[in-house]
């Protein structure tokens, strides 16, 4: 699919979807829970359908009715109903599978595309290889076949928090208790407060015993809940920057109490200077000078792409650290950036875990944009390309369906002019 965009200015306001983390994380704890629990507020991205159907292979029954989920857990973890599981091109997906299909004991192979199985699995398989446990991993595949075993883990804390949720949701289950101990640096720490948190709403505990180790006492039971989901702030972030780079915008549906490490893009935008009123569920973003800053991604790595869009606006240079994770998501998200905002015109230029952005007074895009099959790149180009006030095409850009199908519909809602080619 391209975006044709004509040039737009933003108005009006939108009601930001659900959190895709928090997504995955109610709908795994309902599907392991005792009981059925109802979760509202699921907006059906391929992500998220990954989740649903892998935990459905796994023995839980969920019913969709509109954006509400039935879900009734898992009786057993001998009612495994497929080996291969399928995990499209989900990161979350897969990483808070594998631990807890292991607990099946049985043959399973996880399959994905794009660039899923070329994303490190090595923290897990040297866990597998430690307790004596096949974990192959091959370009079509990973390979398991006997459960993980309670006890202590030492995993690097800079690959992925994915893996210490994943180890989160499974080692509960087992028997005797187990602790995670985190080499630093701990990086997406926010999001194992997302777990926990989750964890603690279907009645499994997990404590911090110090700033990097994870005491999870073993024999508990997850309980079913009845859970809405909360607004998505990593979505947020695309339309917030939108707002603060063209001519304000008001955004409804999330939660300021919220434990989301994206949230922190209010912050960063008020650094650079942008004026936002909090209001009882979201913000005013109004326009306003704006000037470049360091900004920090250790625990907000998925803001990475938008904010290099608004170093292209702010004034002066911004300077992007701890954005080394960047390098193995969807796409490689530092490369992916450079090349398509230097489209525009912009000096932007990077180190293994830095980016450095020169503000760029008249972007003007005379090629068309690439989305790198990566949902954040061409949200982010989306917003790039509609602050600049020119017509731009962007290239690959279905890949937003693997987070936010609706994004474009959004788009248009807040002035933005589209057509979907
Ligand atoms: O746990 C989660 O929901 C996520 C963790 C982060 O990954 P890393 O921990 O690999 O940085 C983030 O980038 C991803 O989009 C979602
Ligand atoms: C990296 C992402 O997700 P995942 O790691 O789950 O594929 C993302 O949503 O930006």
């Amino acid at each position: 699919m391209k975006a044709h965009l004509l040039p737009s200015k933003s108005t009006g306001s939108i009601h930001i979807p659900p959190s895709k983390s928090m997504s995955h994380r109610a709908i795994i704890c309902a599907a392991l829970a005792h009981g059925e629990s109802i979760i509202q507020n699921v907006a059906y991205s391929k992500d998220i359908l990954a989740t649903i159907e892998g935990m459905k292979q796994l023995g839980a029954s969920i019913r969709k009715d509109g954006s509400t989920l039935y879900i009734r857990g898992v009786q057993s973890f001998q009612q495994l109903a497929a080996k291969e599981i399928f995990c499209n091109e989900s990161g979350s997906t897969l990483r808070f599978f594998i631990p807890i299909f292991s607990l099946c004991n049985q043959d399973i192979t996880f399959t994905g595309q794009g660039r899923l199985l070329d994303r490190p699995q090595k923290v897990y398989a040297d866990i597998f290889h430690k307790q004596g446990l096949d974990f192959t991993h091959t370009p079509s595949g990973i390979h398991i076949h006997q459960s993980l075993q309670a006890g202590w883990y030492t995993l690097k804390g800079d690959v992925s928090s994915q893996f210490i949720s994943g180890l989160l949701f499974a080692l509960p289950l087992l028997t005797e208790d187990s602790t995670i101990h985190i080499e630093p640096p701990f990086e997406s720490r926010s999001y194992i407060d997302l777990t926990l948190e989750m964890m603690e709403r279907f009645g499994v505990k997990a404590y911090y015993h110090d700033e990097f180790t994870l005491y999870i006492p073993g024999n508990q039971q997850y309980q079913a809940c009845n859970y809405t989901i909360e607004g998505d702030y990593s979505q947020l972030a695309f339309f917030a920057v939108l707002g603060a780079i063209s001519d304000g915008i008001t955004l409804h549906g999330v939660t300021s109490s919220s434990k989301q490490g994206d949230k922190q893009i209010i912050d960063i935008l008020k650094q650079f200077g942008a004026l936002i009123d909090t209001l009882k569920d979201g913000y005013r973003i109004h326009p306003a000078k704006l000037i470049g800053q360091a900004i920090n991604l250790e625990n907000c790595p998925d803001l990475g792409p938008i904010v290099c869009v608004l170093g292209m606006y702010g004034e002066g240079t911004t300077h992007i650290y701890n954005a080394s994770r960047l390098r193995i998501k969807e796409s490689d998200r530092i490369a992916a950036m450079e090349e398509e905002l230097r489209k525009f015109g912009t000096n932007i230029t990077s180190t293994p875990d830095t980016i450095t952005i020169q503000h760029n007074p008249n972007p003007i895009c005379q090629t068309s944009l690439y989305g790198h099959n990566d949902h954040r790149v061409v949200m982010a180009l989306s917003v790039a390309a509609m602050a600049s006030c020119q017509e731009a095409i962007i290239e690959d850009a279905q890949a937003i369906e693997k987070s936010y199908p609706t994004f474009f519909e959004d788009f248009k809602k807040v002035g933005g002019k589209v057509d979907l080619l």
